[in-house]
């Protein structure tokens, strides 16, 4: 049989969403990332997918074109190339990355680390070790490297933390290793069963729970990328359960959930309530504040890469 192999490229910043969308199209050993060797390239990775030619594949390529042609429009991926192969090539698999990728350092002590990468961590240094997968957080998005800095600052040993969105599971990694206790929820399973894998695999599960969930009215919101996969999950309606809250996803659920998040956190004596945002770009950090400052809330830190912003607030 013959096999199609589609290919596109795109940068560091958008791979991630590109390997969430695909999710929904193409199984995970079926797609081969590589890094762009040349440093004069706009793109960083081509992710090439192969699927057999057979009575599907017009309905196969058309849904995966569907699925990036949004983000082809907004520049964030090249357009989709089409080869015919003899054969399915044998190296396929998300975990070939090139060496230069495989190592990620983050904040002062994060090292993030693919599953097989051979590295010698100094005392100092936090390892977090994923797979790779279609669920978002490799390490790579400006988001996901906002939060780690601001749990770096925040997380202490001890705390009860949530972690809303877990994708690949990083951030809820990053929290355990840092000594606190940790409820992952995702609304996906695709996160939730990497999530689960990111943390068995860093040896965290005493510290850390996780479960196909979602805080209060987020668990309603279905899909974060939208499509019919996911109608409702059950809802965690917390009161003052938290010390720490940690949520990498859209303006607009932080926005809406500004409220729920007050009411989940608590202080103690020690230890003032925090919650960390991140997941959008400067343009919409005002909304977010002023719904975190209706709901109670006030600024405590923040941090910033190009457009990207993730703020931490405090219970007032
Ligand atoms: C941008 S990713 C963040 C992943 C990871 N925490 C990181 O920082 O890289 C957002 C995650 O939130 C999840 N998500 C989106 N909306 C959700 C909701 N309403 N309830 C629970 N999880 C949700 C998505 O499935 C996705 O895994």
């Amino acid at each position: 049989m013959s096999w199609i192999e589609l290919s596109i490229d795109t940068t560091n910043e958008a791979v991630d969403w590109v390997c969430t969308l695909l999710a929904k199209a193409i199984a995970v050993e079926d797609m081969h990332i590589s890094e762009y060797q040349e440093e004069s390239s706009q793109w960083t990775f081509t992710i090439q997918m192969y699927l057999p030619e057979d009575a599907r594949i017009h309905q196969r390529i058309d849904e995966i074109e569907k699925i990036l042609t949004p983000l082809n429009r907004t520049g964030m991926t090249s357009g989709l190339q089409t080869f015919i192969l003899d054969h399915k090539p044998v190296h396929i698999a998300l975990e070939s990355h090139t060496a230069s990728s495989l190592i990620r350092k983050i904040g002062d002590r994060f090292v993030v680390l693919s599953a097989t990468s051979d590295y010698q961590a100094h005392p100092q240094e936090i390892v977090l070790r994923l797979q790779n997968s279609l669920a978002f957080g490799s390490g790579l998005h400006p988001a996901t490297i906002l939060s780690l800095r601001l749990l770096e600052r925040h997380v202490k040993p001890n705390l009860d933390t949530l972690d809303l969105g877990s994708g690949s599971g990083i951030l809820s990694v990053a929290m355990a290793k840092l000594g606190a206790k940790v409820l992952a929820i995702d609304n996906d399973p695709i996160a939730v069963s990497a999530t689960q894998d990111a943390v068995e695999r860093n040896q965290v599960t005493q510290q850390v729970t996780v479960k196909e969930a979602s805080l209060g009215s987020a668990s309603q919101l279905g899909h974060w990328m939208g499509g019919d996969s996911i109608e409702s999950v059950p809802a965690i309606a917390a009161q003052k359960q938290f010390d720490l809250i940690v949520a990498n996803i859209f303006a607009r659920v932080h926005i809406s959930l500004a409220p729920e998040f007050y009411k989940a956190l608590r202080s103690t004596s020690t230890h003032s309530g925090i919650l960390i945002t991140a997941g959008y770009t400067s343009d919409r950090s005002e909304n977010v504040s002023s719904a975190m400052l209706e709901a109670g809330f006030l600024e405590c830190d923040r941090a910033q890469i190009d457009e990207w912003i993730a703020i931490a607030y405090r219970l007032g």
